[in-house]
């Protein structure tokens, strides 16, 4: 039996739809969402997913600009940008992509943005909120997941998840989240020793370390559902995931494909924020 393929372009595709309603109904009451967009240095990766970013959120009527700043940007004169952004009534959204150059501190970054306008979930007041179960803006990639599983009715509760990678952005919230969710939670990460005796206990398995084919059929339980988070660039341009998908797929009842999986939902969530944000559905005290 080959795995249910969950298409996380279409999904976000019809996510996109739902809230291009709900833009208009806010147009109308005066309230157009605007989501800044801050890109340092020119990694072309980054600029490409800006750019991914901006046609979105055109799409469904959320206004956007982008500041680029060039690599040699020092860390206060990002600073400086943000604190702007900040007083800016208009603007509701932050976003800074990420990664940054190296004289440039991500944490303090991160920390400058306003709370109340942290798209990306990314402020410890908003991990913080997450953890404690209060309404904030999630962690777009681990919230487009949640979305991924709820969409096809997949049982959380009850269930072990082992989520592969510890990032900020990817792998700790995305357990924090499946445990809000009642799931048992196993985190592995580069010094795990036995990977494979833990990954064949999942019964949801999500793989967050960017490298192609980490993960193999062997790795799973049958039945499993495979979330499969990396973006990887080949040499030939192509993009793939980390789990060897072909194989995989011979074993897991779910998977997810790369591309047109996390990716795409994952930019979906960010707009979903954003309009969130402009509604100003997450205060700050
Ligand atoms: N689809 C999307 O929307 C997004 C995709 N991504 C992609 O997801 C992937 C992960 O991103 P991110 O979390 O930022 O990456 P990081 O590089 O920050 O984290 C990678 C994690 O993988 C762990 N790891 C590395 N090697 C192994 C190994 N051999 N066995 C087990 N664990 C290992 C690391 O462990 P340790 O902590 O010990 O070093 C680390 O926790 C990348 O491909 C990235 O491009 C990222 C964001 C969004
Ligand atoms: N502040 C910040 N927030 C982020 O959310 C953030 C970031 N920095 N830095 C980089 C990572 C990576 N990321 C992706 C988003 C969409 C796709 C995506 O849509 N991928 C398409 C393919 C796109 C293509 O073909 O290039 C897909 O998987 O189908 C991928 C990766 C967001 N990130």
């Amino acid at each position: 039996m080959s795995a249910d393929i969950i298409n996380g372009k279409d999904l976000a595709q019809e996510l996109r739809a739902n809230m291009k309603e709900e833009v208009s109904q806010l147009v109308q009451m005066g309230i157009t969402p605007h989501l800044t967009v801050l890109l340092v240095g020119d990694n072309p990766a980054s600029k490409s997913y800006v750019k991914g970013k901006e046609k979105a959120a055109k799409e469904v009527g959320i206004s956007s600009s982008l500041i680029e700043l060039p690599a040699s940007t020092t860390e206060d004169e990002l600073l400086e940008t943000i604190i702007q952004l900040n007083n800016d009534d208009s603007v509701h959204g932050i976003l800074v992509q990420l990664p940054l150059p190296q004289q440039i501190s991500e944490r303090k970054v991160i920390e400058a943005i306003d709370p109340s306008k942290d798209v990306d979930g990314f402020h410890p007041v908003n991990i913080g909120r997450m953890m404690v179960g209060e309404d904030t803006f999630l962690p777009c990639t681990p919230y487009g997941i949640l979305t991924m599983l709820k969409s096809r009715d997949i049982v959380i509760e009850g269930k072990h998840a082992v989520i592969i990678g510890r990032s900020n952005i990817v792998g700790k919230p995305v357990g924090q989240l499946l445990l809000n969710e009642n799931a048992t939670v196993t985190y592995c990460h580069s010094k795990t020793e036995d990977l494979k005796e833990l990954t064949r206990q999942a019964d949801i398995l999500v793989v967050a370390v960017g490298r192609p084919n980490v993960i193999t059929g062997d790795f799973l339980k049958e039945g499993a559902v495979v979330i499969d988070v990396g973006i990887n660039r080949l040499e030939n341009g192509s993009l793939t995931g980390d789990v060897d998908f072909e194989d995989a797929k011979e074993k897991a009842a779910y998977i997810t494909p790369v591309p047109k999986g996390v990716g795409p939902m994952t930019i979906a969530m960010l707009l979903k924020n954003t309009i969130k944000a402009a509604k100003g559905l997450v205060s700050v005290e």
